[in-house]
């Protein structure tokens, strides 16, 4: 059973019980979960692997709860760079088209790497569109190949424009091979397991691509095998008036009707959740995954994080896809969480916003494993050169720089005990190569196939 010594950190940032933040400190890792954390005095000296972390700071690997990962392949696409949601994806559904499974398992390859540079060691990606033979196993043999944490959320569109649905019809799908595929990858993918490296996740995409029925369906295919459940809602006023209008019920009214509510289901955005709907999500421990740099991207609003946390309601943090973004730097993603807030008069402090990026998203996920440094927990964390430029002067308080500065990238990210990033490389994929073929695929997919 291979064991693994992180030692001599400056600061070792547990998000325990306690939130104890341990000066000059150590983890001993035996099998992929941790055994001891400590002072590096109190802990055993040697291990099959050292990293020595002098000058860093560690924290839990970051969550996130949010992401489109294929979409990083349309980045700052002209027609979209300006829009609202609706137009936005307007203008990116007929580009979409043309995605195929290797453009899938390349930008799942970039978007990952992206991810673990910035400390993030789990990720959810609701890749909700498969034209072209593409599958969730494109993205799932990547995450496999670059070695992160993976929650797949098996999207799906149904209703496409002719049924007064947003999508064009030729990229939604049949609802009933919606569900038959979903049951497969439950059924070959999914790891109930502590620790477990890959999940399925029941995920139809949005109030104006999917039906009630398949919502309905979902939900129950979802519960038969005890995995969650995952979809955008309220995202701007745009999408409410579409409830509104549709299904004559506010979008939180509309997830209670079809079983989207419970501590099983998150959802994207819910930006514009009213009052009844936050005290909904309280009730039913109903997860939020808050998108900031998106939601200011595509000018749909502030989501009242602050009410949500001060309800109860499980807040998680996420980068959302690349084409709304743009960046999905995740620490970054940290410190855009605690601004956007302040933008409103509301407090959120330095080590809120990163227990939303760490607990929070552990929670929103349905997982008991990780989020947390503490022995049991899963080996996942990532560290940070506190001699970075940036950081310069923030001395005082590593952690508090750390998300107060604007983020440099790790220095080490561990995942499962396994060393994913050793001295600011990634040690699984060759990333030049990676981004090479990324940009010969986005070249390609903006031409039009
Ligand atoms: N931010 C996003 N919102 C969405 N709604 C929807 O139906 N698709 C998307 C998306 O890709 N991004």
């Amino acid at each position: 059973m291979p064991t693994l010594l992180v030692k001599n950190a400056r600061v070792v940032v547990t998000m325990d019980d306690q939130r104890r933040e341990i000066a000059d400190g150590a983890i001993y890792v035996r099998d992929g979960v941790i055994e001891a954390v400590g002072t590096t005095a109190e802990l055993p000296p040697s291990a099959d692997d050292t990293l020595d972390m002098r000058d860093q700071i560690v924290i839990p690997g970051l969550v996130n709860t949010h992401h489109h990962m294929y979409q990083s392949l349309t980045r700052v696409i002209g027609l979209a760079q300006d829009a609202e949601l609706f137009g936005w994806l307007q203008s990116l559904y007929p580009i979409w088209a043309g995605l195929t499974p290797e453009m899938v398992r390349t930008s799942t390859l970039t978007a990952m790497a992206e991810l673990l540079l910035s400390g993030c060691t789990t990720s959810s990606d609701h890749l909700y569109i498969y034209p072209n033979g593409v599958k969730l196993e494109d993205s799932i043999e990547a995450a496999q190949q670059i070695g992160m944490r993976f929650h797949a959320a098996r999207g799906s569109m149904s209703v496409g424009q002719s049924q007064g649905g947003l999508p064009p019809d030729r990229v939604v799908e049949q609802e009933p091979a919606i569900l038959k595929e979903t049951q497969r990858l439950i059924e070959r993918w999914h790891d109930p397991q502590r620790h477990a490296m890959c999940r399925i996740v029941v995920a139809p995409c949005s109030p104006f691509s999917v039906s009630r029925g398949l919502m309905r369906d979902s939900a129950l295919l979802a519960r038969q095998y005890g995995v969650s459940m995952h979809t955008h809602l309220a995202e701007n006023d745009n999408d409410i008036a579409y409830s509104r209008e549709k299904f004559g019920m506010t979008p939180a009214e509309y997830a209670e009707d079809l079983g989207w509510v419970g501590n099983d289901v998150w959802h994207a955005h819910c930006v514009k959740l009213d009052e009844p709907g936050l005290q909904l999500f309280a009730r039913t421990r109903t997860g939020v995954a808050h998108c900031p740099c998106s939601n200011m991207r595509l000018g749909s609003g502030i989501a009242p994080v602050r009410r949500m946390r001060d309800l109860g309601v499980p807040v998680g943090l996420g980068v959302d896809g690349s084409a709304s973004n743009d960046g999905a730097h995740m620490l970054g993603e940290v410190r855009m969480g605690m601004l956007l807030q302040r933008v409103t008069g509301a407090a959120m402090t330095a080590r809120e916003a990163l227990e939303i990026a760490t607990r929070g998203g552990a929670q929103v996920l349905g997982r008991d494993d990780i989020g947390v440094l503490a022995p049991g927990m899963s080996a996942d964390f990532a560290s940070f050169d506190l001699n970075h430029v940036g950081l310069a002067g923030g001395q005082g308080d590593p952690l508090a720089a750390l998300v107060f500065c604007g983020a440099p990238q790790v220095t080490h990210s561990v995942v499962n005990g396994r060393v994913v990033v050793r001295d600011g490389a990634l040690t699984t994929v060759e990333l030049p190569q990676v981004v090479a073929q990324h940009n010969r695929f986005a070249a390609l997919l903006a031409a039009g196939g």
